[in-house]
């Protein structure tokens, strides 16, 4: 009897055991498996959680094709670790500088001003026969993330399933938003700023037409193209349409309003590429909230947390700051641009859970 009860207590003893190994290397994966890469350093760390308005793709209730697809072996396995892809005037210069600020993240062309970090490698210069050129842009170190900031990929319809065929399935992705009303303004106020007609090959944009005019010039000529591949003059029918039909309507940099149209944007990646390696950040919390925003995409990325003090010094700056005069902007004119990216904004706040951007 001594016998049969001692066996029966040793045989839950090891399911015991075996059920705490379980647990416990399931919960240390999920914890400590991206930052166990990267060396631990003596900053005092801070408690950060992501801040409620970020998204990580895999939280996202949508259609996605994407778990039915097998990719071949990557080109390379030098690619950069970090993939901020737009929004264009979103605030992407300031939160690469302050990424590359982190002392294990090497940026590249720090003093290239409002391109910093651009390669615009997977969109304007794609070359498969190339790669090595694209992979000696950056800095490679054992224990140090790199990482390029290239507002075309956002809009380029073809940049994701680039990347999964250049760098496989492991980049991280970062978007952050910023409300396509103002996004549209500060572009506007930037290429008149650089005075130029050929800002992007096939761009026409008009340097002397008023922000007025643009806008409705940029959204005529969207209209139009988008009635052409629906094959219909029905002004609302693209309003529930079908995102892929207008997921490659123009290049990057072609249409000013075409750019804020994020929904399309965004559902294009989330499809085409692992959601859980995409970040959906609101320009709006990283103007705000700096600090705490810029620490969420840390924490994402896989970078160990700093100290507040050292988190406030490195986000000082405001990078690539529009000098426009906002005074002179049209109360009509943000009224206008609200008015065309309601039906747009509406689905993707809605996707996204957001209440603004
Ligand atoms: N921290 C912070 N707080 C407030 N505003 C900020 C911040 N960082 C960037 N910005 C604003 O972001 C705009 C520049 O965005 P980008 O760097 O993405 O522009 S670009 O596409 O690379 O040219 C540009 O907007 P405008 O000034 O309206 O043009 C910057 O002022």
């Amino acid at each position: 009897m001594r016998l049969w009860l001692s066996r029966r207590w040793k045989i839950l003893l090891l399911i015991f055991m075996i059920i705490f190994l379980f647990t416990w290397s399931f919960i240390s994966k999920k914890l400590f498996h991206h930052v166990s890469k990267y060396p631990q350093t003596s900053y005092t760390a801070t408690k950060w959680s992501l801040k409620t308005e970020i998204r990580r793709g895999s939280d996202l209730h949508y259609h996605s094709q994407f778990h039915s697809i097998t990719d071949p072996k990557p080109l390379t396995n030098l690619c950069p670790h970090v993939f901020i892809i737009g929004s264009r005037k979103g605030g992407t210069t300031s939160l690469y500088q302050y990424l590359s600020a982190h002392p294990h993240f090497n940026g590249i062309r720090l003093d290239w001003g409002p391109v910093a970090g651009e390669t615009w490698w997977l969109s304007q210069e794609y070359d498969e026969n190339k790669v090595s050129e694209y992979i000696q842009l950056f800095h490679h170190e054992e224990g140090f993330m790199t990482g390029e900031a290239t507002v075309d990929y956002l809009v380029n319809c073809k940049v994701p399933r680039r990347l999964r065929t250049l760098c496989g399935l492991h980049a991280k992705i970062i978007m952050l938003l910023r409300d396509p009303t103002h996004r549209f303004i500060s572009d506007y106020y930037m290429r008149l700023h650089i005075n130029t007609k050929r800002y992007y090959p096939g761009s026409d944009f008009n340097t002397s037409a008023s922000l007025s005019e643009t806008i409705e010039r940029e959204y005529n000529k969207f209209i139009t193209r988008a009635h052409r591949q629906f094959n219909s003059t029905n002004k609302h029918i693209f309003f529930a349409a079908d995102w892929k039909k207008l997921k490659c309507l123009f290049r990057e940099a072609q249409n000013l309003f075409y750019e804020g149209l994020y929904y399309v944007h965004v559902q294009n990646w989330l499809s085409s590429y692992p959601p859980q390696n995409i970040l959906i950040v609101p320009s709006g919390a990283l103007f705000s909230d700096t600090v705490a925003t810029v620490a969420g995409v840390m924490e994402f990325v896989g970078l160990e947390k700093l100290s507040v003090s050292k988190m406030e010094d490195i986000t000082r700056s405001i990078y690539n700051y529009g000098s426009y005069d906002r005074s002179s902007i049209k109360e009509k004119d943000i009224k206008r641009l609200n008015e065309l990216y309601r039906p747009f904004n509406q689905q993707l706040l809605h996707l996204l859970k957001w209440e603004k951007f």
